[in-house]
């Protein structure tokens, strides 16, 4: 119920308290007035007192009422007078929530997309407190999410829990500065610790695939080959993240690991739109912590922080940074003493411990969800699909002799694999509404005003699932990302990773990530169906990404 209805259902009660009151006093009064002296009538006088009382609460009430009848005017019939995208009726105080929640709670990107069927394809609604802008197609992303005053992230009070009340780390970092240096210092990094030197990347990608795939094996002997994708492949991936970062992987059963990726994915879940009521309403999280899932998101940012605090706490011991950085950490370490020795100890130094951390905790978010859930969403419609697989392993024994692992050469000769990968990403859409934007100023998108300060949402989702350029958005075809000769052709409007400035700064690492991951899973396993099992559900559990939901799978070795 709107609080508008609210205020209204709760003014006919005070005004049917008020009438019933009265009318009990009067026949009370007239009984007994009647019978007994003047003295008998000192409790009218009190009675007379309730009414006076009753009378005040309904002007405040009719007062109240007026207001919020403003408001709802002024946030409805004014929007078109001050330029501002068109939206559905917005109530007082929710806003759209109910209306979204209502259209698809579980899916917002399809509401969404079913509002942009009435609204347009820039259109705006009210998230609780935030006002929000939605666009819907890939003509206005590419030409807006590319300008700079398109390029800042939105950050509130709740966001701001996780990085001790600060605006810290390079997802959120604001636009320009200090993002453009955290940007620039973390290309460099991870080039020089490893995407530049492919070998190395290799190497690093080799050693996980070398895990994964024993580890398989020896599931599939000891379960009759009945395998549970639950996060299978989230430590393994996070591994290749962390290895440019921090020179080092995890044991793929590491309990540490295991509880940390665990809280970050119970955590990144409880941010799913639909009951991620602290971002509409930051100041409910310190209301109602334990209903707003604000508990569990201090837990675990105050347990991984420790554990990265922890890490860098030893590199410091060690002090090699000093001399010769071995990572991304041990760079960061020295931009911090070289910060300070150039302008000394400031508030507003960029490169603080602090902000390492954040760093640190952003590549974790990044680094294990995304490519894993990519890899899960990738093999459940290979379990469904099994023509494309049957084709994918023909391509790969023509190309890679039996047990031997992929080189530089095999990654653009493998057409089929690529145009595979392509189409789980334009299907999952993981992030399917992007990675909240802002703007910086007031501006224009279409004809719309844009105020300063406008959450963003791109419906990645929507551009990808386009009926009338794809025809058959549902299907899983990875031939349309092929062309006559058979060989891979990208397609502009698949956009995965992301508009301009801001997009995805790990796309190389998981590109080749996951070629490498798919092309030796299908050298080595058939994935099949669970015979007696209905096929696993393509419903997706939408949280900041968007994750398969766990599903058991048939594998043989091959
Ligand atoms: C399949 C894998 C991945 C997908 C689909 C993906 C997608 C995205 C998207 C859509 C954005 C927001 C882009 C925008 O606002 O336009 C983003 C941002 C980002 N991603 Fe990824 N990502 C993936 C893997 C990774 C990995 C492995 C890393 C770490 C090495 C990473 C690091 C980042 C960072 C740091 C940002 C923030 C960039 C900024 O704000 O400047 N991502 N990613």
């Amino acid at each position: 119920m709107s609080e508008l209805q609210s205020v209204y259902s709760f003014f006919t009660i005070i005004r049917n308290l008020q009438i019933l009151f009265m009318k009990t006093h009067q026949s009370v009064r007239s009984r007994r007035c009647n019978q007994a002296s003047i003295s008998f009538c000192v409790p009218h006088q009190f009675a007379n007192y309730i009414v006076k009382m009753l009378d005040i609460a309904n002007t405040i009430l009719v007062g109240l009422l007026l207001l919020l009848l403003i408001v709802f005017l002024n946030e409805n019939f004014l929007k078109a007078r001050k330029n501002l995208a068109p939206g559905p009726l917005c109530f007082p105080f929710l806003g759209n929530l109910i209306q979204i929640a209502w259209i698809n709670s579980k899916e917002p990107h399809l509401a969404f997309s079913r509002l942009a069927e009435v609204y347009g394809n820039i259109f705006s609604f009210q998230m609780g407190s935030v006002y929000s802008v939605v666009i819907n197609s890939f003509e206005l992303m590419e030409e807006y999410l590319h300008k700079p005053e398109f390029s800042d992230r939105y950050f509130n009070a709740w966001l701001a829990e996780r990085t001790w009340h600060k605006r810290l780390g390079i997802i959120f970092a604001k636009y320009p500065e200090p993002w453009h240096q955290l940007r620039r210092f973390s290309l460099r990094s991870l080039k020089d610790f490893g995407l530049g030197k492919r070998s190395r990347m290799h190497s690093n990608i080799h050693d996980e695939l070398f895990d994964i795939v024993s580890e398989l094996k020896r599931s599939v002997k000891e379960t009759n080959g009945i395998h549970s994708f639950d996060d299978y492949f989230t430590v393994s991936a996070l591994n290749v993240v962390w290895s440019l970062l921090a020179g080092r992987r995890y044991e793929h059963s590491d309990p540490t690991l295991l509880r940390l990726t665990k809280m970050f994915k119970d955590s990144l879940e409880s941010c799913n739109f639909g009951n991620s009521l602290p971002f509409a309403f930051p100041e409910w999280r310190n209301w109602f912590p334990d209903w707003t899932g604000m508990s569990t998101q201090r837990r675990c940012a105050k347990e991984t922080n420790t554990f990265f605090q922890e890490f860098v706490d030893k590199r410091k011991m060690l002090g090699v940074y000093k001399i010769r950085p071995e990572n991304l950490v041990d760079e960061f370490l020295y931009e911090i003493d070289k910060q300070m020795e150039e302008l000394g100890a400031d508030d507003e130094n960029v490169f603080t411990e602090q902000q390492l951390i954040i760093v640190m905790s952003d590549f974790f978010i990044a680094g294990s969800e995304t490519t894993s859930n990519t890899l899960a969403w990738c093999i459940l419609h290979l379990l469904r699909n099994p023509k494309v697989q049957e084709k994918l392993q023909n391509e790969i024994d023509s190309l890679v002799p039996k047990e031997t692992l992929l080189d530089v050469e095999h990654e653009s000769k493998l057409h089929y694999v690529r145009a595979t990968l392509a189409e789980t990403h334009r299907m999952a859409s993981i992030f399917p509404m992007m990675v909240p934007r802002a703007v910086t100023k007031d501006t224009f998108c279409g004809k719309f005003l844009i105020p300063k300060g406008t959450y963003v949402i791109g419906n990645l989702h929507a551009i990808h699932h386009e009926r009338s350029y794809w025809k058959d958005p549902d299907n899983f075809r990875p031939e349309r990302f092929l062309d006559e000769s058979g060989k891979f052709r990208s397609d502009p409007r698949l956009k995965p990773f992301g508009f301009g400035k801001r997009a995805c700064l790990g796309e190389p690492i998981a590109a080749m990530t996951l070629i490498h991951y798919l092309a030796t899973l299908m050298q080595n396993f058939t994935f099949l169906p669970v015979p007696s099992q209905p096929l696993p559900t393509l419903s997706p559990i939408i949280g900041v990404t968007s994750a398969p939901r766990k599903f058991q799978a048939l594998v043989k070795c091959r």
